[in-house]
């Protein structure tokens, strides 16, 4: 059955790991105390911050405390979806200032201005928030690319190395799994997209190998129409 739909990770994929690394991570880790500390009472804020606590099972944890276990699971590269969510909110205000600009290779912006083109509906999925995802697209180096997407998945679709998650999204999309292709830089990831019935394509942009799925070292190399 032809490919209706492709749904594509950031990190790694539409995106360098060192704009993430190297500016995004730091960029949090500097920023969020002071936003935690500032907003603890917002009701988004709020929010995240209770969640945190129960995740860490710490439910007594004082703000300053909640900020020590969001900048360990910051420094331990951790998905947890309220660091997720806080670091989208601390990341919008570094867009907003113009401290920020998203990263996307050249080769994944025309890629996927092509693909729209052709009429397949585009969508992300990362584990960055989605406030995160459409920042980085929205405000990225080549201008704002958000008119490209369809939709838009987290870690509240549920972890990127489930089945199960690509299935919630498969039925989300309203589209069956088989008419899906998943692009990522992790073979865990394709291997859960592929386990749920979607086509899978590995971006290698480094070398390497992605075992078990086509391997392609940029989206140019990537034709949805003969995969
Ligand atoms: C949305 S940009 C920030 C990416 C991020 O926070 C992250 O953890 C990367 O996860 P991905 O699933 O895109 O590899
Ligand atoms: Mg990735």
């Amino acid at each position: 059955m032809p490919i209706k739909a492709i749904l594509t990770d950031i990190e790694g994929t539409t995106s360098a790991v060192s704009f993430v690394f190297d500016v995004l991570f730091p960029y949090a880790a500097r920023h969020l105390p002071d936003f935690v500390r500032q907003h603890a009472e917002r009701p988004d804020v709020a929010v995240q911050l209770g969640a945190v606590r129960l995740d860490s099972a710490e439910p007594a944890a004082d703000v300053e405390r909640v900020i020590e276990i969001l900048l360990g699971w910051l420094a331990e590269d951790r998905k947890a979806t309220p660091l997720k969510a806080l670091q989208g909110m601390v990341w919008q205000q570094g867009y907003a200032a113009g401290q920020l600009k998203g990263h996307v290779y050249p080769d994944a912006v025309q890629a996927l201005q092509h693909w729209h083109a052709q009429g397949y509906a585009l969508y992300v999925y990362s584990s960055g928030s989605i406030q995160a995802q459409k920042l980085i697209f929205g405000c990225s180096e080549a201008g704002d690319l958000s008119p490209l997407f369809s939709g838009y998945f987290d870690t509240t679709a549920g972890p990127k190395r489930e089945a199960r998650s690509y299935r919630h999204i498969s039925a989300a999309i309203g589209c069956p799994a088989s008419q899906i292709l998943f692009l990522s830089d992790v073979v865990e990831e394709l291997d859960a997209a592929r386990q749920a019935g979607m086509l899978t394509c590995g971006l290698v942009r480094g070398g390497g190998e992605l075992s078990g799925h086509p391997n392609v070292g940029n989206f140019a190399e990537i034709d949805p129409a003969i995969l």
